[in-house]
């Protein structure tokens, strides 16, 4: 598998099943895409989304009817507890060129990631499937452990500027660039006061 960006705007994204799976699916996607929920029954993780919803059996509908459902569709999520019934979603999906992640059932050609998401950067996390409770967890250590990131790049991106006028040789910007990252006292400053390690950073490594 291969990672990618996407940007949804726009694009249609439907859920087949309303539970608590399809609904965290939902608060996923809808953000960015037109989400449609499409289940017997629709948990209340659902409320406050800005979705539409569509009440059916999915059992009783023949693939063709699947197919009609995924029309115009880019990306389909199939989160029924029933994995024969998903992985039929899926073959629909193969068949008719529409992206799909499977909740519970065979691999699909998506996965959903753990992401953690700053204003200036995305990591997206994933263990191929084998242990989602592990993508979590490393999402949840690396916000604790990067909680200033976006600070940083603010100060990357400042100093690289700074650098284009003033430091002819590349190797050497992108050596001064790495002095900042690795100074542990920058990012303590950074923490909590983003002039202070301006300053720290500008008078170490530029005026040095
Ligand atoms: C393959 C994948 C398909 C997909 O949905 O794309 C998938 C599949 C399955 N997950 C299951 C269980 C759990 N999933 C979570 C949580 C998350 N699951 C997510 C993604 C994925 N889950 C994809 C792979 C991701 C990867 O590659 O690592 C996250 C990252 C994103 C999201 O869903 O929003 C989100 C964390 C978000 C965050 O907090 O950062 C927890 C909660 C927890 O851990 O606390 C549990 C219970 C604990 C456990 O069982 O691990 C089961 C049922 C197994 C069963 O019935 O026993 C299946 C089905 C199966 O495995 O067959
Ligand atoms: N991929 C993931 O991240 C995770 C996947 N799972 C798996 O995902 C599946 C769903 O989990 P939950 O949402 O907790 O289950 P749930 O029982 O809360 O919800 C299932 C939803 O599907 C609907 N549904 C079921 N059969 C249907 C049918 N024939 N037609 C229309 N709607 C139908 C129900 O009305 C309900 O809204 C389970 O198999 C679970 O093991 C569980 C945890 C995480």
């Amino acid at each position: 598998m291969i990672p990618l960006m996407l940007d949804l705007t726009g694009r249609r994204v439907l859920i087949f099943g309303g539970g608590d799976v399809g609904a965290r699916k939902a608060a996923y996607f809808e953000h960015e895409a037109e989400v449609t929920v499409i289940s017997r029954s629709f948990s209340p993780g659902l409320e406050g989304l800005a979705i539409r919803r569509q009440e059916a059996d999915l059992s009783a509908l023949p693939d063709e009817a699947l197919r009609s459902l995924l029309q115009g569709v880019f990306l389909a999520v199939a989160a029924t507890p029933d994995p024969a019934l998903n992985d039929r979603i899926g073959r629909v999906c193969a068949g008719t060129g529409v992206l799909f992640n499977n909740a519970a059932g065979e691999p699909g050609d998506v996965i959903v990631p753990s992401v953690v998401r700053g204003s200036r950067y995305l990591v997206a996390i994933s263990t191929r499937g084998k242990s989602p409770a592990v993508s979590r967890y490393l999402r949840m250590r690396l916000e604790a452990e990067y909680a200033d990131l976006d600070r940083m790049i603010d100060l990357q991106d400042e100093i690289r500027s700074m650098l284009r006028e003033t430091e002819p040789v590349q190797a050497e910007r992108s050596r001064i660039l790495w002095s900042i990252l690795s100074d542990d006292e920058v990012w303590e400053a950074l923490a909590s006061d983003y002039g202070r390690a301006r300053g720290l950073a500008i008078e170490r490594y530029l005026h040095a």
